[in-house]
């Protein structure tokens, strides 16, 4: 039985402004329940540009973004209290500890009192920073405040989690706690939507891939029939090197 849809995209198109080019072309997706949705592309391709727009944090220039049968222009509040955000920039106050800051973040969404300290200290334990949580952003690694900027996105147990290139800049062990830790999540019944460059990670990590090139995106389906339907392909690169004529360098 097929799960039911939490994103439903239609038609979506963005243009900056003072720009001539849509960064968005026609985009229309349907994005089921407890997914790990992998929107993958080079550069340039509008990965940010479109997954804000899915977060609310862009205005598209036409179409329609439907989460949990609402609008952004009807009922952005309830949508945000549903969702968590984790952008590619660091949303984090460096002067601040670490602690300090999911708490800022968390009291937000209401979290308070006994609650809020044992899910925050649960967090950094399982991400590894317990022993930092008493010390500033500003000493963090990159690797860290990535992992910071996650709790701070999934503390309120939010029913889809965006993550714009959660791994990017990361050495290989924050890399793997980050995945590991957002297949935890998933398993709970969270809707993972992420951007990445990775293509083997995305490859194992996600159970269904949108390859997007120029603003539009070329092919949607699961990893293997991605890999099944293009003819001489063993892996997602070879997959991603047919449809876009582009290596994406699968780096850290
Ligand atoms: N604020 C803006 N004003 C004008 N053009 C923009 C703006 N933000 C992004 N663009 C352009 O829109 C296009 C898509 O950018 P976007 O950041 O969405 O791509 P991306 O796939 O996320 O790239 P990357 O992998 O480098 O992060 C690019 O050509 C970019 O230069």
């Amino acid at each position: 039985m097929m799960s039911k849809s939490v994103i439903e995209i239609s038609n979506l198109y963005k243009q900056y402004q003072h720009t001539n080019n849509f960064v968005v072309k026609d985009v229309s997706l349907v994005i089921p329940e407890k997914e790990i949705f992998g929107l993958l592309g080079p550069n340039g391709a509008g990965k940010t540009t479109l997954i804000s727009i899915l977060c609310g944090l862009l205005k598209p220039t036409s179409g329609n973004v439907v989460i949990f049968d609402k609008q952004y222009n009807k009922q952005q509040k309830e949508i945000h209290q549903q969702i968590g955000v984790v952008p590619q920039e660091y949303a984090l106050y460096p002067t601040l500890t670490a602690r300090e800051n999911i708490i800022y973040f968390a009291s937000m969404y209401g979290l308070k009192g006994k609650e809020l300290h044992q899910k925050v200290d649960k967090a950094l334990k399982r991400l590894g920073l317990l022993n930092f949580a008493d010390k500033k952003i500003v000493t963090f690694s990159g690797g860290m405040k990535r992992r910071i900027n996650l709790i701070v996105g999934m503390l309120h147990t939010p029913k889809i989690l965006f993550l714009d290139e959660p791994t990017v800049g990361v050495d290989v062990h924050s890399k793997n706690v980050i995945i590991e830790f957002l297949k935890e999540l998933n398993e709970k019944g969270t809707t993972i939507v992420y951007t990445s460059h990775h293509l083997t990670e995305a490859e194992n990590f996600c159970t269904d891939i949108a390859i997007i090139d120029h603003g539009e995106i070329f092919a949607h389906d699961t990893p293997k029939n991605l890999i099944n339907a293009t003819k001489n392909a063993s892996n997602l690169e070879d997959v991603f090197i047919e449809l876009t004529g582009k290596q994406l360098r699968d780096d850290v």
